[in-house]
């Protein structure tokens, strides 16, 4: 055999045993650190981690569930209305309790199922307190929700709205970024407390400075896409990849048609979904 070709053999030899050695104790081998970029959030993913992305095909909205199989204990992130019957059916097939409904933001598109999950258990609302919405929990920059032995890390992401909020879990390598990043795009700024200038600092100062292979999981998708990465975001984004003036101008030329429900979401979602207290 060439030199050149037994060494690529020794190389992919040393590489597989890597693999083999941090499969039984738990912990990236170099090998592993190496692919992180194919293979993040597995080679990460804490065997007791839940994890489900449920979609909404009416208003194209992501519900997460996240929870911990040890304790029991899940969280819900951004619930539609109109899917509580399947997200509560599907927290139960997997033996889990929910404690949080999590709202990245008043949404304008649909309401919250926050509202109705109140309504059917001992589930405690969240949503950011400069959001000014009613709530059990208002949370804030640097707070962190817990369920079970994981913790989502609160993030103010303001410029879609100015309550919009990404939730980090911690050392999972995932994010959940609301509408302020979208996969290829972000929320619009044409409305609420819409601000493109603030949009592109938040995003650039506290989601895509995350590291590079964190896996982003938006609040919406209207392409069939489901997850995309810091990396690939600072790379591929069509407006956030752009310097700061040229996306503000951007956003301001958008000239989207207004979300169908827009008059009745945003009240119905400042007080969590919840509308016998808007009597
Ligand atoms: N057609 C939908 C609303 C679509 C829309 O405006 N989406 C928002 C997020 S929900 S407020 C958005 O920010 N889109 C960004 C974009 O570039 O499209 C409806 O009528 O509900």
């Amino acid at each position: 055999m060439a030199t050149a070709g037994r060494r690529a053999l020794a190389g992919l030899l040393r590489s597989v045993s890597s693999v083999q050695r941090c499969r039984t104790e738990l912990r990236p081998s170099p090998f592993l650190l190496h692919c992180r970029g194919l293979c993040a959030g597995e080679t990460r993913s804490h065997p007791s981690l839940v994890f489900r992305q449920l979609f909404d095909q009416t208003s194209f909205t992501y519900t997460y569930v996240l929870g911990d199989r040890e304790s029991g204990e899940c969280v819900l992130i951004d619930p539609v209305m109109e899917m509580v019957d399947r997200d509560t059916r599907v927290i139960s097939e997997l033996g889990l309790r929910l404690t949080y409904a999590l709202n990245t933001h008043v949404h304008a598109d649909h309401v919250t199922g926050t509202g109705e999950l109140k309504k059917r258990s001992a589930v405690k609302s969240v949503i950011a307190k400069v959001s000014n919405a009613v709530a059990d929990v208002q949370v804030d920059e640097g707070d962190t929700v817990k369920f079970g032995q994981f913790e989502l890390e609160v993030r103010s992401t303001p410029g879609h709205t100015d309550g919009c909020l990404t939730f980090v879990l911690k050392n999972q390598g995932k994010a959940f970024t609301g509408d302020a990043l979208l996969i290829r795009g972000c929320g619009r700024t044409d409305f609420q407390q819409g601000d493109p200038g603030r949009l592109y600092d938040s995003v650039h100062g506290k989601i895509l400075a995350l590291p590079d292979d964190t896996q982003l999981y938006p609040a919406h998708d209207y392409t069939g896409q489901t997850v995309t990465t810091v990396a690939e975001e600072k790379k591929f984004n069509p407006r956030l990849s752009k310097p700061k003036a040229e996306f503000v101008q951007l956003m301001n030329e958008l000239k989207l048609p207004y979300p169908r429900l827009i008059d009745m979401a945003v009240p119905a979602n400042m007080v969590c979904g919840l509308q016998e207290l808007m009597k």
